[in-house]
């Protein structure tokens, strides 16, 4: 940040006021005011295409450092931000920050939502017109479409996060589709908080939206002070960090999220808060929370259990690690996409039931098979690593551990089934101690795992 940052803007094009024609107005916030836009002045971008412009108040500047910031660092995550600047034209006392991102569709994951449609309208956009109907309408297929949307989220989030960012206001309306890169990206970075520099880092001051916020009222604990300037910041944050896990705040919305897409009945406002009272009364148990409901025996709830409790419930499992009470136990967006609900989704979505079988005899024959079977899944599933570990940092552990004697009894599927859910959550609980900093516990992990 301190190096590249400077050197970045002696080589980026600057853009005035005047080098944009506003069109459309496509929101406006408490932070500012959203229009479509397009270059008067082509020669300043060397792609060209349609444009997004908000003029933004005082808080305008840490947005564009906070992009700038995303960028850098993990820019495949949000909107593609592209410069910002201050217009000093404007008469004194109402300067205006003006940012710019390439426009990157007309659908947020809200309007997606809103369609009767929804999910198969979203599988239409990742997959093309007609690609999906290899299932026949029905929880099967939802399960699938609502995984991919999660996972795109949740590598996004985990991108984010592992920057030291901190989004806090997740929600539908803040997650777009990106017609450029056929995915979700994530955008509005205006309450986000970068805790290693501590930059919009104000303990007590706030600006959630109440129907997608976690119980806790702060991030960081109130405790502790206020952030020091930058450079102290950056090195003391990994341990504010991990003292109270602020990215799990996150969490809980998209938590929040997976929620409604599963429950057609909790997608408009009036249903998520009255979901959010029902869930604060009963303290925040799920459990309870599902008892109740399921009482009703309303259709929308029972279509919406039905895609959780596929797969022997792996997806009700998620959506209770995500939205609990204590931000200490909720899942971590890497350890989440570890998790047997995605695990399981690439082999099922790819292959079927019945070459994962037969991938599962065959990987058991062979000696190593803990890490072959699971390079070879995220072969398959065209995952690049799995709870944060690439193939090739798995393949070299494998090297550096001792071999496995014996092997998995030949042609026991049920058996290779509940390790690979094992597996899976084994990965999740190590993550999460890596994350925690115990490195140490890397080496028990793998004996755990070859128990
Ligand atoms: N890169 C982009 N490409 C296409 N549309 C965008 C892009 N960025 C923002 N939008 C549209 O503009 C709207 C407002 O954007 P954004 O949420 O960043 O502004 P905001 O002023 O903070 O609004 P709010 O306070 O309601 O969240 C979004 O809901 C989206 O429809």
């Amino acid at each position: 940040m301190f190096v590249l940052a400077p050197l970045e803007n002696l080589f980026r094009p600057r853009f005035r006021k005047e080098d944009l024609s506003l069109g459309k107005k496509l929101g406006e916030g408490a932070f500012g005011t959203v229009y479509k836009a397009s270059l008067t002045n082509k020669q300043l971008l060397k792609k060209d295409g349609p444009l997004v412009v908000k003029k933004a108040n005082e808080y305008g500047a840490v947005e564009a450092w906070m992009n700038e910031r995303v960028r850098r660092a993990c820019r495949k995550s949000c909107a593609d931000f592209v410069h910002g600047f201050l217009d000093d034209t404007s008469s004194k006392g109402k300067e205006e920050f003006w940012l710019l991102w390439r426009y990157e569709g007309k659908a947020t994951l809200a309007d997606l939502m809103a369609n009767k449609d929804f999910p198969y309208n979203v599988e239409e956009l990742i997959l093309g017109p007609g690609k999906g109907d290899d299932l026949p309408r029905g929880p099967e297929r939802q399960n699938r479409i609502l995984r991919t949307i999660l996972r795109q989220i949740l590598s996004a989030l985990a991108q984010l996060h592992s920057t030291g960012i901190v989004h806090r206001d997740v929600k539908p309306q803040n997650i777009i589709y990106s017609e450029d890169t056929k995915s979700f990206k994530i955008i509005d970075l205006g309450a986000a908080a970068d805790l290693r520099v501590g930059i919009n880092y104000i303990p007590k001051e706030f600006l959630l939206d109440p129907r997608y916020s976690a119980p806790e009222q702060y991030i960081m604990s109130t405790q502790t002070p206020s952030a020091p300037p930058p450079i102290i910041a950056a090195a003391l944050s990994p341990v504010l960090w991990q003292m109270n896990l602020p990215d799990r705040f996150d969490i809980y919305s998209l938590g929040l999220i997976f929620l409604q897409m599963a429950f057609p009945n909790l997608r408009n406002d009036s249903g998520l808060i009255s979901f959010n009272r029902q869930l604060k009364r009963r303290d925040y148990d799920m459990v309870q929370w599902r008892n109740l409901v399921e009482a009703k025996q309303s259709q929308d709830i029972r279509q919406g259990f039905e895609i959780l409790d596929m797969d022997g419930g792996v997806g009700w499992e998620l959506l209770k690690d995500m939205v609990r009470f204590k931000g200490r136990k909720r899942i971590s967006a890497n350890a989440a996409l570890a998790h047997p609900y995605f695990v399981r989704a690439g082999l099922f979505g790819l292959s079927g039931m019945q070459k994962l079988r037969l991938s599962l005899m065959r990987s058991s024959e062979q000696e190593n098979e803990g890490v072959d079977w699971v390079t070879s899944l995220m072969a398959k599933s065209g995952t690049e690593s799995v709870g944060g570990f690439t193939e090739a940092q798995l393949q070299n552990m494998r090297e550096k551990e001792p071999r496995r004697k014996g092997s998995i009894q030949r042609n026991a599927m049920a058996q290779a089934l509940k390790l690979q859910r094992k597996a899976a959550q084994t990965i999740a609980a190590t993550v999460d101690d890596i994350q925690k900093g115990e490195v140490g516990k890397r080496v028990n992990w793998w004996n755990r795992w070859q128990n």
